[in-house]
């Protein structure tokens, strides 16, 4: 048994999202995002499944950080509920939901846990979509002004700040393929919404500078692994074409100001391209504190006229795959986190969500996920990898803490260390948790 000790000081840690645990969707002033709305429509979500009642974390705090403390993390990263803070996006302040985010950070902070706070998760205040939502550039000013909300109610007690979480889902996925809130199907709509959105990252993270913010700020892309199947140059950029959606499309404009061309030429053959302003660039470009990473999942492409929108198809390996039908592709891991140090530079980073879905379920008071723990060890074994090749690793946060409203696919689809009975809301750790607690507390991996 081979022990791989982590450096000191790496923050281990778990991660949540406001939409997917608070529940109380309409409680004490709080208003509609467009994920009520989304959820609340026939056909959206899986089961009509919605995020009504979720994990009732909002009325759970003590009983949540109570499972934190016990895990033994460092860190705990969750989401504010924009519509909790301001019901209609902007104008008047819901103080009832700034207080139950004080009540939260505060049961952190008691606990000794750092509050990794992701100012957009994905619930968007309906008043502000029905004014355009993100393709409106107005709403980039009503998200900094929401920001700078945050930041003088926290200055001090949260020093960890995140933008925005995944731009290409909430672009592409929300407003090209369709799949999540508002479902937008508009290749060139999709494109100036991820513009926006970055544009949103770059003023928040001038006005945190502005106003002298204890703390640090960075922005959490999703990012994959897409390798050619062959050496041939059609599979070769086809699988750069696969990455380059993800990765460059969000990357490049943050680190280099610019969009990579080879994807500007390829959306612009699609029809599409983006609708940038002169100082917009150099607004993106702000220099961040730290990059947050979620990886889930790669695959070998091969090229395919018309595939998919990239020409692109993934190769069936055989490779085992989680519940959710991805890939396991742990060496994806490493190889994407090298790649990024490569390709921009010594920026420290965290994983700020990497996590396997099995829906395993409560036996005799236990769950035995150990697909989970075969998951969780192969990725660490990776980022193991990565940092002994010098890889500036932080931490790590495992998605999720607990089972969750995952998205279109509602409660069909588990991702906790921690099982929960969306029938009792009763919460029960996992084989996971157990394994994830040793992982903590030794700062070790046993492979
Ligand atoms: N699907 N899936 C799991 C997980 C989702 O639950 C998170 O909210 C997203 O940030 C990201 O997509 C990853």
């Amino acid at each position: 048994m081979q022990k791989l000790i982590f450096p000191e000081h790496f923050q281990w840690g778990t991660a949540t999202a406001s939409y997917q645990i608070e529940g109380a969707w309409n409680a004490d002033g709080r208003g509609l995002s467009i994920w009520d709305v989304f959820s609340h429509t026939p056909g959206k979500v899986k089961n009509g499944d919605t995020g009504d009642v979720a994990c009732d974390s909002y009325h759970r705090i003590d009983e949540d950080v109570a499972l934190l403390q016990k895990l033994g993390v460092k860190v705990y990263r969750f989401s504010v509920a924009w519509p909790r803070i301001y019901p209609e996006g902007t104008g008047t302040l819901n103080k009832p939901g700034l207080d139950y985010y004080h009540r939260l950070v505060d049961a952190l902070l008691a606990a000794d846990i750092e509050p990794f706070c992701t100012l957009y998760h994905w619930d968007l205040p309906q008043a502000l979509q029905e004014k355009g939502g993100w393709d409106n550039r107005e709403t980039i000013d009503h998200f900094v002004h929401y920001a700078e909300t945050l930041f003088q109610q926290f200055n001090g007690k949260i020093k960890n700040w995140i933008t925005i979480n995944e731009p290409w889902c909430v672009s592409i996925l929300s407003n090209y393929l369709g799949a999540h809130a508002p479902g937008n199907q508009d290749l060139q709509m999709a494109l100036d919404i991820g513009h926006h959105l970055l544009l949103a990252h770059g003023k928040t993270v001038q006005r945190f500078r502005q106003l002298n913010m204890e703390g640090q700020i960075g922005i959490a892309p999703n990012v994959s692994w897409n390798e050619p199947y062959s050496n041939r140059e059609e599979d070769v950029a086809a699988a750069r074409r696969m990455r380059g959606a993800c990765n460059e499309w969000f990357l490049d404009p943050l680190f280099k100001g610019s969009y990579p061309d080879f994807m500007v030429a390829w959306y612009q053959k699609m029809g599409a391209s983006v609708n940038i302003q002169p100082e917009d660039m150099a607004i993106i470009q702000q220099p961040i504190d730290f990059l947050g990473i979620n990886y889930y999942t790669g695959s070998l492409v091969t090229y395919k006229q018309g595939e998919g929108d990239y020409d692109g198809e993934d190769v069936e390996e055989g490779r085992e795959r989680t519940d959710i039908g991805w890939n396991i592709y742990p060496e994806g891991f490493y190889n994407v986190l090298t790649w990024l140090t490569e390709q921009y530079g010594d920026v420290p980073i965290y994983i700020t969500e990497n996590g396997a879905c099995y829906n395993d379920e409560v036996q005799n008071g236990k769950v035995a996920d150990t697909r989970r723990i075969a998951y969780l060890q192969k990725h660490l074994l990776q980022l193991h990898r990565a940092i002994a090749s010098g890889v500036n690793m932080k931490g790590y946060m495992t998605w999720s803490l607990m089972d969750n409203f995952e998205w279109a696919e509602g409660y069909s689809k588990r991702f906790g260390i921690v099982h929960v009975n969306f029938e009792t809301l009763v919460r029960t750790p996992k084989q996971s948790f157990e394994w994830y607690q040793q992982v903590i507390a030794h700062n070790r991996l046993e492979v």
